[in-house]
């Protein structure tokens, strides 16, 4: 087992690039199962657990997938025929592995895969992307921890409204809707950069996709799509991280190949807070000296304060002088790592869906576990200015949507280091 330990107490400094989305990378990926002729190369797709997740996803559904790091590249092919399974140990893994489904069905007229459970952040159902693929043709089963969805001959362009704008469902449902008959439109769709990223994706491959990035997205179908070139957005979430983590140890930082125009809302509530924050030819620059001020945040789809950003946010608003309040409107129960921040002493509340923070609060280092990615890198950045030593375990989360994370914080000035458990002992002189 390993753990990050970090002594607080350094302000960050320097220039720190960005790697291509998680969140973009994934769905790109699933779809690159619509193509039945030539190869998708796939770049800047950054070097990730769950990259290697969705690669044996890939290779077990009969696509060849080959994943090069050190040139963030990744290769498909999936001309031959598909297998129409994906197993429980994939999506249990990551659920992002349901993407996978929209272009099976598209492909092969039949998909099976592992009904994805719950997970920390919330129960996560998926029940409007099978109302999709159900108003396109498809027929859905759902029975012994799997569900089948299965259609007689190619699926039916249909109008589909989604109850929520779910970036998964827009994401299948866009998928499927590249190889189906005739027109789909989604309404209510996700607005999310990520969901624009595959819509061009799609295209380059020969599909006819306009209106992503909008609330209503017109989807002709085509008979076939190929391989093509395809370069993954800079990761939002990633760049955030950064941000906050220039905030909280009032550093100077600046932060290369972020798009600022994915992230309005975060910098906006930055602003918000007294965090100086300027485009340059480099990259966005991030200052700040203390105090900051308390604010109120709400989590919401796309252009709304994005909930991957909530934790790493709540890390800050725990430092801000005066009441803070931070509603979770997205997922159900995104809270889990409450508990640890009060471990470091924070001054917070939960009520209902809603954090309560009483700031400024002095955090002091603690042991704490990550309960998820990003409550994973949240832990950190309250290390990063908590009095003494913070120990930070469970760091599968961490890897699943973090590259190096450690090592740019160190290179960014931070007193920041991963070892095992045995080594930590060793240093103290306890055995091993
Ligand atoms: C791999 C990936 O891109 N993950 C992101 C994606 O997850 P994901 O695609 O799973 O998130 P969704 O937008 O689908 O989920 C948002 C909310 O809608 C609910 N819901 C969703 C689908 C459905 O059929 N029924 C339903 O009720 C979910 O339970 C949740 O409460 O968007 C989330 C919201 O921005 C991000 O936090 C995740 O990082
Ligand atoms: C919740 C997240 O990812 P996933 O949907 O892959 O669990 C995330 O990226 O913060």
């Amino acid at each position: 087992m390993e753990q990050i330990i970090v002594k607080g107490g350094h302000k960050l400094k320097g220039k720190v690039r960005v790697e291509g989305a998680k969140n973009a990378v994934l769905p790109v990926l699933a779809a690159a199962l619509l193509a039945s002729t030539g190869k998708s190369i796939i770049r800047e797709v950054p070097n990730l657990s769950d990259v290697y997740t969705i690669q044996e996803v890939l290779r077990s559904l009969n696509a060849d997938a080959l994943y090069t790091a050190e040139n963030t590249e990744m290769v498909i092919d999936a001309s031959e025929t598909l297998a129409g399974e994906a197993q429980f140990e994939y999506v249990r893994k990551m659920r992002a592995s349901i993407l996978v489904m929209g272009p099976l069905l598209a492909r092969n007229g039949f998909a099976r895969v592992a009904m994805p459970g719950g997970c920390a952040i919330g129960s996560r159902p998926i029940d409007q992307h099978l109302k999709g693929f159900e108003a396109m043709g498809a027929v859905i089963k759902v029975g012994n921890g799997f569900v089948e969805a299965k259609t007689n001959g190619r699926l039916r362009g249909a109008k589909i409204y989604l109850d929520f704008p779910s970036v998964g469902a827009t994401e299948n449902i866009l998928s499927a809707a590249a190889l189906a008959d005739g027109v789909s439109v989604i309404e209510n769709a996700a607005k999310e950069p990520e969901i624009v990223d595959l819509a061009n994706y799609i295209n380059e491959m020969g599909g006819k996709v306009i209106g992503a990035g909008t609330d209503t997205i017109r989807v002709e179908g085509v008979r076939e799509l190929h391989g093509a070139v395809h370069t993954i957005i800079p990761d939002r979430v990633e760049a955030g991280t950064f941000m906050v983590a220039a905030a909280i140890t009032e550093g100077d930082v600046i932060i290369e190949n972020a798009m600022p125009e994915h992230m309005t809302a975060l910098i906006s509530k930055l602003g918000e807070m007294g965090v100086d924050i300027k485009e340059t030819p480099e990259g966005v620059r991030v200052r700040a000296t203390r105090p900051l001020r308390s604010i109120d945040i709400k989590t919401m789809p796309h252009p709304g304060f994005p909930t991957d950003m909530q934790s790493q946010m709540m890390a800050l608003m725990l430092t801000a002088k005066g009441t803070g309040i931070l509603t979770e409107t997205v997922f159900e129960n995104r809270f889990m790592h409450v508990e640890e921040f009060r471990r470091m002493n924070a001054n917070v509340k939960i009520e209902g869906r809603s954090v309560m923070m009483q700031g400024p609060s002095t955090l002091q280092g603690a042991e704490v576990a990550a309960t998820d990615l990003r409550a994973a890198a949240a832990l950190i950045l309250a290390g990063l200015v908590a009095d003494g030593i913070t120990r930070v375990t469970e760091l599968q989360h961490l890897d699943r949507g973090y590259v190096n994370f450690h090592q740019k914080l160190a290179a960014l000035g931070a007193d920041i280091e991963r070892v095992s458990l045995e080594e930590s002992k060793e240093k103290e002189g306890q055995p091993a």
